[in-house]
């Protein structure tokens, strides 16, 4: 099972995910796509790559505004895989504009 990251590593980690805010036990970002169908297809992209992973991010969808939530829930905080998903996250978020 991944384990817990201390503050000083997910501040590490952290700061090679500008975009990306710790908020309490997960980290979140928002995304602004260029249109709604552009955010579904990154949605769908997205959960290609969390069902691979075996981690799911919480998704909030409103228009073509995309917010991104992770967590890793069976370890009560933040590991590893949150932030190796947040990185596939955002390869995939700067393919689509
Ligand atoms: C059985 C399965 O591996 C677990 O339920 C996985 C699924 N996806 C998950 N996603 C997230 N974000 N946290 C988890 O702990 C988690 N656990």
């Amino acid at each position: 099972m991944a384990e817990l990251l201390s503050d000083s590593e997910v501040d590490q980690a952290l700061a090679r995910l500008p975009e990306w805010r710790r908020d309490g036990d997960s980290i979140g970002r928002k995304a602004q796509l260029a249109s709604f169908p552009k955010a579904i297809e990154v949605v769908d992209r997205v959960a290609d790559l969390a069902e691979a992973a075996d981690h799911h991010p919480d998704i909030d969808i409103r228009w073509r505004t995309l917010i991104f939530r992770l967590s890793t829930h069976s370890a009560g905080g933040l590991t590893e895989k949150d932030f190796q998903l947040a990185g596939q996250i955002e390869e995939l978020l700067a393919a689509h504009g």
